[in-house]
C-alpha cells in the first residue's frame, strides 16, 4: 500500500519496443542516482506536464526520438533511502527517429527474456515482469478430451497467446502431471509461459505456480519460478503483495456468463485496488479481447479469460 506520509517524485519511464520486439535500455551515467545501472529511459515529470507530455519530452531529450503511440504499462512506488519515486511506466510501441544516447549514455536493445540478467535499480523488478508478460492471459477450460485440448491449445498459441494458467480440477493427480508436462512442452515451442494452478507435485519445467485466493494465506514461495495468484478484492491483493507474488489476476471485474447475477468489482474498484500494489494485475471476469485497452487504462497488465480467449482468438 502506498505510504501516504511519503512524497513520491513522479518519474515517467518507457518500455520502448522496436519492430522486432526488443526493448531499448539506457545505462545511467555514473554520477546520477543509481548510476551505472540499466534503466528504462525517462525522467521527472515537470510541473504543468501530463505524464505523456513528460515522457515525450524526456525521450526526445535523452534519445532523440518522437513518441507516436504509447499506453500505460505499470506504476511502481519505491522508497530509496534518499528519495521516494513513483515510476509511471509506459509502453512505447511506435516512434519516429533513430534512438541514440544524446547525453553520452550507452543505449542497447535487449529481448524481454534478457532483462532479468541485467543490473537495474532495485525499484525496477516489477517493470521487468510487466515487460515480459503479454497483454492476454489464457486460463484453460477443463480438459475433457486430452487430444482435443492440446489441439485447441496449439491453435491459441499459433494465434499469439503467450501466457497460460493451466487449471484442471477434474483430473486425478497423475493425469494432471502428465497433461501439464505436455502443455508446458507445447507452450515452450512457442516461447509461451505456463503457470500451474494447484499442481499436486512441483513440476520443475513450469514457469510458475499460480495460487488460488485461499492458498494465499499459507503457501510459501517457490524459488526460481514465477508466483502468481487469483485475488478477488483489495485485501487479497495486499496479501499477495506481502507474500511477494510476481503478478495477479483480479476478479470478477465485470458480470460473467457463469455467474450472471453475482457481485462484481467494476473498473473503478479494479483501478483503485491495482493502484495500491506494485506488480502487474490482469482483469478477469467477463473479459473479451476488446477489453485489453480498458484494462490498461485502468492500470492493469491486460485481460485474463477462459472462454473468450479459448474460443475467440
Ligand atoms: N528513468 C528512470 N529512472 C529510474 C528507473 N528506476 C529508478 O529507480 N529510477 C529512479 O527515478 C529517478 C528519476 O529518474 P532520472 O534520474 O532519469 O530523472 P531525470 O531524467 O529527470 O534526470 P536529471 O535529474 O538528471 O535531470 C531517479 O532517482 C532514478 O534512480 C528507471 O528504470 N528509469
Ligand atoms: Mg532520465
Amino acid at each position: 500500500m502506498p505510504n501516504t506520509a511519503v512524497e513520491y517524485l513522479h518519474v515517467v519511464a518507457a518500455v520502448i519496443r522496436g519492430n522486432d520486439g526488443r526493448i531499448l535500455l539506457a545505462q545511467r551515467p555514473t554520477h546520477q542516482h543509481q548510476g551505472g545501472k540499466w534503466e528504462f529511459p525517462g525522467g521527472k515529470v515537470e510541473s504543468g506536464e501530463t505524464p505523456l507530455q513528460g515522457l515525450s519530452r524526456e525521450l526526445h531529450e535523452e534519445l532523440g526520438i518522437n513518441v507516436q503511440q504509447a499506453h500505460p504499462l505499470i506504476k511502481v512506488r519505491y522508497v530509496y533511502p534518499e528519495r521516494a519515486v513513483l515510476l509511471d511506466v509506459w509502453e512505447v510501441i511506435a516512434f519516429s527517429g533513430v534512438a541514440h544516447g544524446r547525453e553520452g549514455q550507452l543505449v542497447a536493445w535487449y529481448t524481454a527474456e534478457q532483462l532479468p540478467t541485467l543490473e537495474f535499480p532495485p525499484a525496477n523488478y516489477p517493470i521487468i515482469t510487466a515487460a515480459r508478460l503479454p497483454e492476454r492471459c489464457l486460463i484453460t477450460p477443463e480438459p475433457h478430451n486430452t487430444a482435443e485440448f492440446l489441439h485447441q491449445l496449439e491453435q491459441r498459441l499459433h494465434a499469439g497467446i503467450r501466457l497460460v494458467v493451466f487449471r484442471a480440477k477434474s483430473l486425478a493427480a497423475d493425469d494432471y502431471v502428465a497433461l501439464a508436462r505436455e502443455v508446458i512442452a507445447l507452450a515452450h515451442e512457442f516461447e509461451a509461459k505456463v503457470v500451474l494452478n494447484s499442481p499436486p507435485i512441483p513440476i520443475a519445467e513450469a514457469d510458475g505456480l499460480h495460487l488460488t485466493s485461499s492458498q494465499l494465506w499459507h503457501t510459501p514461495r517457490r524459488a526460481g519460478q514465477w508466483l502468481s495468484a487469483s485475488c478477488h478484492d483489495g485485501r487479497e491483493l495486499q496479501r499477495a503483495a506481502e507474500i511477494g507474488v510476481d503478478f495477479a489476476l483480479l476478479s470478477p471485474v465485470l458480470p460473467t456468463l457463469s455467474h450472471p447475477g453475482a457481485a462484481h468489482l467494476g473498473w473503478a474498484a479494479f483501478a483503485a485496488a491495482v493502484e495500491d500494489v506494485n506488480f502487474p494485475v490482469y482483469a478477469l471476469g467477463g473479459m473479451e479481447n476488446s477489453h485489453v485497452a480498458t484494462a490498461r487504462l485502468n492500470g492493469g497488465q491486460g485481460i485474463a479469460a477462459i472462454r473468450s480467449v479459448w474460443d475467440g482468438v
